[in-house]
């Protein structure tokens, strides 16, 4: 490069070193604003989310970035990204206790990933929370005496027997589980205690920093006034509420859980009997294909029992899973004959039958794509 050109280039270079100087000073101000509004939420007992309040703000700040030449998607992409930070930071102050005059709360399992998030959840709203683990249960008795809520969060696949073992709780007492199933668990809390019951699936892993936008699943068990608070509460931390039947529940999760761990579980094990090479993979990936191995290498960082328990867990999920490879043979013999235009007929029957839906999975996964596309190193 000409000695002229190097010059523009690093003035130029400089300038816009200053410009983001200057952002990290409004980004600093800006989460300082943000942690007073979470100093107020606190004390008001706001939910730390407020979607309103993000839409309206989003569509004017689209709007104004319309006005001076700004892609609209630039500015609400990196608002939105601001605004997780936001989530994160409000927390830090503590939540509003929605039910003050409560006794402890017992977790079982509170030392595991899940029950370990409640635990600093509720301790961050000011609960008293005891945990009871599975060292501990010669002191169960001590540790459920006059518990005025008692949470199990254990492995699926002693989730029924670990509620079986309870000591009698108080006739007041809320029993709540957060297991990923709920037909069976919150048939066993029903059998072994008279009082409030409730079953709570979170839709989400332990790793997810805040619980804004995410989802409880609630499935009713008895005497739903009695544990209204924790539904607020719960609310209270940012989340969204989702009430369902528990068979209902279970049948979705067939798909949702069972059929999709299954079928990760199935291409990792794939790419390791094809002994694929990772490192070619990744340079010659597409982004597309970059989510999916992120979504496959994710299930592998994980707990094998966690996932092994999630995907045997469901009765009929095997069932389920048989028709999924009934279907992949199917579409293999289609393939195998050659038969192009009965693909294309197949492909155009599925995305007419996804409607309004394939769309709508198109947008959300462009800006996932671009992420994904982002990330890449090289
Ligand atoms: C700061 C607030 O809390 C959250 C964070 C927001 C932000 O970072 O702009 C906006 C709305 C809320 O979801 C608020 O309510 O204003």
């Amino acid at each position: 490069m000409q000695e002229k050109s190097t010059q523009d280039l690093e003035r130029l270079r400089d300038q816009i070193d200053d410009v983001d100087q200057s952002l990290i000073s409004l980004l600093r101000r800006r989460m300082d604003l943000v942690a007073q509004v979470g100093a107020v939420k606190h004390k008001a007992g706001v939910p730390i989310y407020a979607p309103q309040r993000e839409a309206s703000m989003l569509a004017k700040r689209r709007n104004e970035a319309q006005e001076v030449g700004i892609s609209p998607q630039l500015v609400e992409d990196i608002l939105r990204r601001l605004m997780r930070e936001s989530y994160l930071n409000e927390k830090d102050v503590g939540f509003k206790q929605i039910k003050t005059d409560l006794r402890p709360i017992v977790i079982v399992g509170g030392h595991g990933q899940l029950g370990g998030l409640f635990h600093q959840m509720l301790t961050l709203s000011g609960y008293e929370v005891r945990i009871l683990d599975k060292h501990d249960w010669d002191q169960a008795e001590a540790i459920c005496d006059n518990a005025s809520m008692v949470i199990v969060s254990v492995p699926i696949s002693v989730t029924e027997s670990v509620i079986s073992r309870l000591p009698t709780l108080a006739d007041d007492c809320i029993l709540a589980d957060l297991t990923s199933v709920k037909s069976k668990p919150v048939a066993a809390m029903l059998a072994a205690h008279k009082g409030p019951v409730v079953g709570l699936h979170p839709m989400f892993g332990p790793d997810v920093g805040s619980l804004a936008k995410q989802l409880v699943v609630v499935c009713h068990g008895r005497d739903s006034d009695a544990y209204q608070w924790l539904l607020e509460q719960i609310k209270i931390w940012g989340a969204r509420l989702a009430e369902a039947d528990a068979h209902q529940h279970d049948e979705a999760m067939q798909l949702v859980q069972a059929m999709r761990h299954f079928s990760s579980f199935v291409y990792g094990y794939n790419l390791y009997k094809e002994n694929a090479d990772l490192d070619v993979l990744l340079q010659f990936s597409s982004p597309i294909y970059r989510l999916e191995l992120a979504m496959v290498g994710r299930l592998f960082a994980q707990d094998a029992e966690l996932y092994t328990d999630i995907i045997f867990a469901q009765e009929h999920s095997h069932d389920a899973i048989a028709d999924y490879l009934k279907r992949y043979q199917e579409a293999l013999k289609i393939l195998q004959a050659g038969d192009r235009d009965q693909f294309i007929a197949t492909f155009n029957e599925v995305g007419k039958w996804f409607g309004d839906f394939a769309g709508q999975f198109q947008r959300e996964s462009r800006n996932m794509l671009k992420s994904a596309n982002d990330s890449r190193q090289i």
